[in-house]
């Protein structure tokens, strides 16, 4: 997962692989309840969805008292016994609203005499609205107070009175909120209903059916048989009582396999054979977004689905603008909105109110963004249109009047913001897009990003590479950490690629002279590395330190100046540029490696500096070390890189050189990002 400020996305180019997908969000939350509600029984819950809003499920349940076994995938969760339930507890439910809903109604149901409970969540999950389900469960007499604003959480529960519940079977709830409502009902009464039957009449046309209908299959599952009397009335008979189903698979998240179908039918050029497979659910999956794939169809995105396997490619293209009544997909229909920017005319999705009180008013924030590329929009109360922006890159001020902006999306932290307008990288300009506080993926799928950079592939050259080159012990390797951990890239290490080529080379008692380039080049090319974090393993074998010895630097600056050796490394550091982007520290770098990289730094600190820096990470790493002998070492070694034939340590006419003799790492990352930032064509054109 980015855990970053931003993460920029180079501009894409093509789709091809096979991607598996985390386990549903809906039917995750769902099932931890229900297994949680099966008294004393344990269920085998597999695959499911490992993220911020099933956390908050598994954190609630297990402050009340349930029991959680991991084992691999696999969570063994053991049924609550209410009379172990502690007396009092406040959870804290993030902005899950798959676990805010379903635990205030089962909760309800379930305190006994002196317990109060409280539940809360973060600021946004407090400005969603609950009063629909408060006023049902009232009618059940249960007793729940608004702790700050009436009809929002945070609420206090307390135990039913018994004598205000007796005689009441039937309640009334509205549907056309948010069928979070009913799927809490649905799954808090069985609690009461072992004696006798429970009616909810849907007052108002009920939204968003297909998630009630995950509910009912998976309160099948757990024994209860719901009958539905054409999504108007529900009937929970006498007699209904939870069973645990033993085991119980998640499938994957649907909603996170819009994304993926719409990357295909974008990016997947059926002609180049490519085409990108989703792996976990398919055709006859019981969740509603499923449909999705539909709607995606009529776009013109080519679908072929089996029973647990999506695979989709590039149809018509440009896409074909639809007009849609999206109340059977709220959630992936926000896809279809970052699809019609790729379509021909305007896409207009209605009936999608509950975009408006979902983690963020999605209406007005899909309008926003959409805008901010480029596009225009128009959005009413419950539906928005979107029109691309023209083929080219937008020059003049203001949305919707020519090409395409660059963009700094903004996210909400709305996790389905973010998903969705990584697929802008795809636009014809060839601008990349910038996703603001990408970590919000972390509510469904935290590793979409890292997903997705495993399936696409950028612009050919446009993968951003930052080029630090400078001489020994300048700071380079801490700088191009720091301003890499900044970005999100990875790291290349050039210096230890010569030091392993110089440790593996002596291995094999092989003099490190140019009357040896044959074999040498031979030994690189046949070189086992592996990079595991910080450890670096050749042959199996932890060499991390080893190459760190005076010894292991001289060898590297011997075995270096070699061209034979150069060249048979050469690729294997290019092919290191990889999304989202590289941070490359050595000496050639900018002159070599990467001649064409958009920023290019030289790192200088003074001799004297540099010996000292050294000789303290030498003796803080547990190796010897000497002040003269570094002090002499540093500078034949300066020179010997500096005066090679052969990629000599020098600056590249563009690099921008920094002596960081006298500021710290974070200083010297600060100004790099700026430059870097200086580079980025954000800022400029990202003004809505
Ligand atoms: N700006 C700085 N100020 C103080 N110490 C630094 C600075 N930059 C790096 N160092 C320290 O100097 C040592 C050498 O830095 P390193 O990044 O390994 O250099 P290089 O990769 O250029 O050989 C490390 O112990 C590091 O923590
Ligand atoms: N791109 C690079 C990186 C390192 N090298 C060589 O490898 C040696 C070790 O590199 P390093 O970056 O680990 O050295 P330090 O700067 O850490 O002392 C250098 O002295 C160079 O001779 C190179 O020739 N080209």
């Amino acid at each position: 997962m980015y855990t970053i400020p931003f993460l920029d996305i180079p501009p894409l180019q093509g789709a091809h692989g096979v991607v598996r997908l985390p386990g549903s969000k809906s039917i995750s939350n769902r099932v931890l309840l229900l297994a949680a509600l099966c008294q004393g029984a344990t269920t085998e819950v597999c695959d499911v969805l490992a993220s911020d809003d099933t956390d908050a499920m598994l954190g609630a349940l297990q402050m009340l008292g349930c029991r959680i076994e991991r084992e691999g995938s696999v969570l063994r969760i053991t049924g609550l016994q209410p009379d172990a339930m502690p007396a009092q507890a406040s959870l804290h439910l993030g902005n899950a609203g798959t676990a805010m809903r379903p635990l205030t109604a089962a909760l309800a149901l379930l305190l006994g005499d002196g317990q109060v409970y409280e539940l809360t969540g973060v600021a946004r999950m407090q400005e969603r609205p609950i009063g629909d389900l408060v006023e049902a469960l009232r009618q059940l007499g249960c007793e729940i107070e608004y702790l700050r604003n009436e009809g929002f959480p945070p609420l206090r529960l307390r135990a039913a009175d018994p004598a205000r519940r007796a005689g009441h079977t039937r309640l009334a709830i509205r549907g056309d909120v948010s069928s979070q409502f009913l799927t809490a009902m649905l799954m808090a009464l069985p609690l009461l209903a072992a004696e006798r039957a429970y009616t909810i009449e849907v007052e108002g046309e009920l939204i968003s059916k297909p998630y009630i209908a995950i509910t009912l299959e998976l309160l099948a599952r757990f024994g209860v048989q719901v009958d539905n009397e054409q999504w108007q009335r529900f009937t929970i008979p006498a007699g209904s009582a939870y069973r645990s189903p033993g085991q119980i698979h998640v499938e994957a998240d649907a909603s996170s396999a819009s994304y993926f179908l719409a990357l295909g039918g974008i990016a997947s050029d059926a002609g180049q054979g490519h085409s990108i497979t989703i792996e976990g659910v398919g055709a006859d999956s019981i969740q509603g977004d499923i449909r999705f794939a539909q709607a995606a169809a009529q776009m013109g995105v080519q679908i072929e689905s089996g029973p647990n396997w999506l695979r989709v490619q590039r149809g018509r293209w440009p896409l074909q603008a639809i007009e849609l009544d999206c109340n059977h997909i709220p959630d992936a229909a926000m896809t279809l909105a970052v699809m019609a920017l790729y379509a021909e005319g305007t896409t207009r999705l209605t009936n999608i109110g509950s975009w408006r009180v979902k983690e963020t008013d999605r209406i007005d924030a899909m309008a926003a963004e959409c805008a901010k590329l480029g596009a225009r929009v128009e959005s009413g109360p419950d539906w928005i249109a979107i029109t691309p922006p023209a083929a080219g890159v937008n020059a003049g001020e203001g949305a919707g009047r020519g090409g395409w902006r660059a963009a700094s999306i903004a996210t909400y932290d709305d996790h389905r913001m973010a998903m969705c307008f990584s697929l802008a990288a795809f636009n014809p300009a060839g601008l990349p897009v910038r996703i603001e506080d990408p970590r919000c993926v972390g509510k469904t799928f935290p590793d979409y990003f890292e997903t997705l950079f495993g399936v696409v592939q950028a612009l050919p050259g446009q993968v951003p590479v930052i080029c630090i080159d400078g001489p020994s012990a300048s700071g380079k390797g801490s700088l191009a950490a720091a301003v890499a951990a900044q970005l999100g890239y990875a790291v290349l290490d050039s210096g230890a690629l010569y030091r392993i080529a110089g440790y593996a080379a002596c291995a094999r008692g092989i003099p490190l002279h140019a009357d040896h380039a044959p074999e040498l080049a031979q030994v690189v090319q046949e070189m086992d590395v592996a990079f595991v974090g910080e450890t670096i393993l050749l042959g199996g074998e932890d060499i991390s330190l080893k190459i760190r010895s005076d010894t292991g630097s001289r060898n590297a600056s011997l075995i270096s100046a070699i061209p034979a050796v150069r060249d048979a490394l050469l690729q294997f550091q290019r092919d290191r540029a990889r999304l989202p982007g590289l941070v490359a520290d050595g000496r050639d770098m900018g002159t070599v490696v990467f001649p064409q990289a958009p920023l290019k730094v030289f790192l200088t600190a003074s001799a004297e500096k540099r010996a000292e820096r050294r000789y303290k990470q030498l003796i803080s790493q547990g190796l010897s070390a000497n002040m003269t002998t570094l002090r002499e070492e540093l500078h034949a070694r300066d020179l010997r890189d500096s005066t090679r034939a052969v990629a000599p340590l020098q600056p590249a006419v563009d690099a921008l050189s920094l002596d960081n003799s006298d500021i710290g790492i974070e200083a010297a990352a600060r100004q790099v990002l700026s430059w870097w930032e200086e580079r980025r064509p954000f800022s400029e054109s990202s003004r809505p």
